[in-house]
């Protein structure tokens, strides 16, 4: 079975929109412009978040005590490094905060695959340049991957079966779901329904 994060949700109808639809990960981006969040509107948001659906931190090249403090707070369950990260920061988070990492990895080539496959990383995430692109990196590269993987980078209603049929852990959609600049409800409900077959 396909899993399913949304990512960049930002407002309130976003978070009673993934209610209703109940994807397996929702996330919060707290870097860049576009989608990023407050600590203090990420935690509203959390609150309203149905409570089983874990929320993800997505953070680029940010301090330990930032990503902590929203960790210990019950913001987030799980934190997602999209920068240059090392794997002794990945080690640090994950030993002293106890929360699953996902990093990201930029793919233009199998040297890049490589990499990832290397991280000690509890997921990798394979997207294509700097995240939340609305982009796609060549998927025939996705052949000899022997690990569980998140999917990303230009995702859409119209992809995600032909996604899915590469059997990653997850796929991680933002861009596809919106529409000029915010999520758009009917592209969310097409995204899982869509999935059907492959969420069973
Ligand atoms: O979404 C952003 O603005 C963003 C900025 C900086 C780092 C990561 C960011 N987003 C991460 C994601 O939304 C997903 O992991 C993924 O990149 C989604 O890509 P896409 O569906 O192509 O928007």
């Amino acid at each position: 079975m396909v899993k399913v994060k949304f990512c960049g949700l930002k407002r309130p109808c976003d978070i009673a929109w993934a209610n209703e639809l109940h994807p397996d990960y929702a996330g919060f981006v707290f870097a860049g412009t576009k989608r990023r969040v407050s600590d203090e509107t990420a935690a509203a948001l959390r609150r309203e978040l149905d409570p089983s659906i874990p929320a993800v931190g997505v953070f680029v090249d940010d301090e330990l005590p930032h990503m902590a403090s929203l960790v210990k707070k019950g913001v987030i369950q799980l934190i997602q490094l999209h920068g240059q990260e090392e794997d002794a920061l990945v080690q640090q988070l994950q030993t002293e905060l106890g929360v699953p990492v996902i990093k990201a990895f930029s793919i233009a080539n199998q040297d890049d695959i490589k990499r990832a496959l290397e991280s000690r990383a509890d997921y990798i995430l394979l997207d294509q340049g700097k995240g939340g692109t609305g982009k796609a990196f060549d998927w025939s590269l996705l052949k000899e991957i022997d690990r569980p993987y998140f999917l990303a980078g230009g995702l859409t209603p119209q992809n995600a079966a032909q996604a899915a049929k590469l059997r990653p852990y997850a796929l991680d959609v933002s861009s596809g779901i919106e529409t000029d600049g915010v999520k758009d409800r009917d592209k969310m409900t097409l995204f899982m329904t869509t999935l059907g077959v492959y969420r069973r």
